[in-house]
């Protein structure tokens, strides 16, 4: 086993190793681009506006007033007329202005008698190319693309966008105690990481689907099961097995697969045992010790920004929180702290149990050969699909 690296050196090298290994750009439907990195910059197709565009209803008037109302309106749609000196027509918001309107009148300010309207003008038009000329820089590469980025791109044309294409992730359940149903007991318990992990991951950013497993603690079927979720998939995640009981097979069954360690084991606590490998085509296993609250810190400080990175991304931010009680420091390791909103650290927090993780805003990050005390303002590090 080699030194376990420090807790911030594990996220930072895991997404370095994701970014180094990031898919190349290509052209996504909007729905598939949402949430990755754009791989190129975002350019406009038409000038925005691509035409005079009216911002009120009101009448578009050339020459000086009073002006003789033509028939008919100015519709959002379509390409209207032009107008000639003291004629007025009707246009209504969004409209294309008339090639020869000198001024708006907003209808709430015309006064109309006959066949003739009078009031106040405005230019209360939008420029062609007021927002951006065809084939400008919108946006930069890199950029992550969000619900305003894809309103954006249809508005300057677009039906995709380039970006980074979500990785795709499978989980494999080790364990031969494992029940998928029903109640713990009689040495079995149930399974909660096949459950729990393919949404942490959906929250992170990957394409992922029911888990394998339980797979049986056997070397030949862990490495069955290793092989058959490589073959579809960018990451797999295996939970159990990562450290060196009778039947954790886990790290022989990378060494038959071919992988080699990114990172092996970290100093925190807790999920220290966690490991992230990668194999000889530039696939990712990302070893998740079986405690299920561990599993879940494996996810926050390797799954997580090893996947960001594979999107483009750059290494996700960790939040902020204020404590409310002391937390104790954990030596040499760093200590993941579950902590609620409001700061106050939780019962129920052992590795083993997720019933203080469900309640959790996330995890007071405690650095190493430190402590902290009520008040003081801590890194927080949040659990995918959990907003603190
Ligand atoms: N001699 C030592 N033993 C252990 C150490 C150590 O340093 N020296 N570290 C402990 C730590 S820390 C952890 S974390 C676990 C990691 O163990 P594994 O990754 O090998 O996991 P397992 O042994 O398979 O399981 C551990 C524990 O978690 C339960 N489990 C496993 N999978 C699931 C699941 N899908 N759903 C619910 N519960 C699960 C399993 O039943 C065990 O109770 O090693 C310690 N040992
Ligand atoms: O560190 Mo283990 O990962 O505590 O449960």
């Amino acid at each position: 086993m080699t030194d376990p690296i420090r807790w911030a050196e594990a996220r930072e090298t895991a997404w370095a190793a994701g970014f180094a290994a990031r898919s190349e750009g290509s052209d996504l439907p909007f729905a598939a681009a949402l949430g990755s990195a754009l791989a190129a910059p975002l350019t406009a197709a038409s000038d925005l506006p691509a035409f005079a565009t009216s911002a009120v209803d009101g009448w578009a008037v050339a020459g000086p007033g009073p002006w003789r109302v033509d028939a008919g309106a100015v519709l959002a749609g379509s390409v209207p007329e032009p107008i000639g000196p003291g004629r007025a027509v009707k246009i209504a918001t969004g409209a294309q202005v008339p090639e020869g309107t000198e001024g708006l009148i907003r209808l709430e300010h015309a006064t109309v008698e006959g066949n003739e309207v009078g009031g106040p003008t405005a230019r209360e038009w939008r420029e062609p190319g007021e927002e951006a000329r065809a084939g400008e820089e919108l946006l930069p590469a890199g950029l992550a693309v969000t619900p305003p980025v894809i309103g954006l791109a249809a508005a300057a044309g677009h039906l995709t966008l380039p970006a980074h294409r979500r990785p795709a992730a499978r989980v494999v359940v080790f364990g031969d105690e494992l029940l998928t149903e029903g109640v713990s007991e009689k040495g079995r318990v149930r399974d909660s990481l096949g459950p729990m992990v393919p949404h942490l991951l959906a929250a992170a950013g990957a394409e992922t689907g029911p888990s394998l497993g339980p797979v049986e603690d056997t070397l030949e079927a862990h490495v069955a099961a290793l092989r058959s979720a490589l073959a579809d998939a960018d990451l797999v995640c295996t939970t159990g097995g990562t450290m060196v009981g009778p039947v954790d097979h886990l790290h022989a069954a990378l060494a038959e697969v071919g992988a080699e360690y990114v990172l092996n084991t970290v100093a925190v606590r807790p999920g220290f045992p966690m490991l992230l490998a990668r194999t000889a085509d530039g696939k990712f296993i990302a070893g998740l010790p079986g405690n299920p609250q561990s599993a879940v810190i494996a996810v926050v400080t390797v799954v997580a920004p090893l996947l960001a990175g594979l999107r483009g991304l750059p290494l996700p931010p960790l939040a902020s929180i204020r404590l409310a009680e002391d937390v104790p420091g954990r030596g040499a390791f760093t200590h993941l702290a579950l902590v609620d909103p409001a700061g106050r650290r939780l019962a129920h927090h052992g590795s083993a149990m997720l019933r203080g993780l469900a309640g959790a805003a996330g995890f007071a990050v405690i650095a190493p050969e430190s402590a902290a005390a009520a008040g003081d303002a801590v890194d927080l590090a949040t659990v995918p699909g959990v907003t603190p």
